[in-house]
């Protein structure tokens, strides 16, 4: 079986799905961890000529995927200041839409066997369409910005006004919002995190639940389940509700 993990910054995909991949025995893939990696081999190069290195580098790299998903892990042991640089250098990078199908068609080609947990802004609908369970993580705006100041001033020692995290977020998430709010049409389960501990999230016992939940309920042409916390119960089925900010967890829909 795949899984995939879609979500916005800081909701946790990247702590869950490596947990979830973990608890399974299966390979955990961060697609974010592609384009970091990536935007630093080729951090002086335009995003034009990293396309064309990307293009004739793609055999490769598909013909060597253990090699490869050792080599992306790297970017983890940057050191801290590097590794806030590197998000927006990789952030320009995945606005490229050639570079995002390549970096797509990579991961796919990883994933053409099963035993996967990828993660991403767009797994599951650009890089794993036909994953068996879709999830997707949300969490409201307050929730964001709080995590990425704790994010920065615990792992990086640096005390970076709300604001102007909240602008960044804005800004370089953005382009985001449409993938998530594509996903939430065609997947299996949201979680909204925003009252939930990394735990609580990751506990593979409650996913089961929903998921038999799920099987359940695909009876009744419910092909969605939301959990989580401060959901508006607006019940409604039409998406016209679903728009970004709902998506930052003010008002989103349930479907029951
Ligand atoms: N449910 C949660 N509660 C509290 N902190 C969380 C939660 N989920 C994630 N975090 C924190 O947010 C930060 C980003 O998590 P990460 O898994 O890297 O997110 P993503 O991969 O979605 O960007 C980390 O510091 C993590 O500990
Ligand atoms: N599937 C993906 C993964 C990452 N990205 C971009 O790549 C950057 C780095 O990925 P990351 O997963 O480490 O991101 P953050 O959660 O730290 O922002 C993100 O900020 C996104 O801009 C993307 O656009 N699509």
């Amino acid at each position: 079986m795949n899984i995939t993990i879609d979500g916005l910054c800081v909701v946790g995909k990247s702590v869950v799905g490596r947990r979830l991949a973990k608890q399974l025995g299966y390979i955990f893939i961060d697609s974010g961890l592609l384009y970091r990696y990536f935007s630093l081999t080729y951090f002086y190069l335009t995003n034009e000529q990293i396309q064309t290195k990307l293009i004739t580098q793609k055999k490769e790299i598909i013909k060597n995927p253990l090699f490869y998903l050792k080599e992306f892990n790297i970017v983890y042991n940057l050191d801290k200041s590097t590794y806030i640089l590197n998000r927006k250098r990789a952030a320009q990078l995945a606005k490229n839409n050639e570079i995002r199908k390549v970096i797509n068609e990579i991961i796919k080609a990883f994933t053409s066997s099963k035993g996967f947990v990828v993660a991403g802004r767009d797994a599951s609908i650009n890089i794993i369409p036909d994953a068996d369970i879709k999830i997707v993580l949300t969490a409201d705006l307050t929730t964001h910005v709080a995590r990425r100041y704790l994010e920065n001033y615990d792992d990086y020692g640096k005390n970076i006004p709300y604001f102007d995290i909240k602008k960044d977020f804005l800004l370089h998430d953005l382009h985001s919002y449409k993938f998530i709010e594509d996903a939430t049409k065609v997947l299996t389960l949201v979680i909204n995190t925003t009252r939930m501990t990394i735990d609580q999230v990751s506990l593979l016992d409650q996913l089961e639940f929903y998921l038999c939940k799920l099987s359940v309920k695909s009876e009744r042409a419910s092909n969605r389940i939301l959990f989580g916390h401060s959901f508006s119960f607006h019940n409604t089925n039409s998406h016209s509700a679903n728009s970004a900010t709902s998506l930052m967890g003010v008002g989103y829909p349930w479907y029951s």
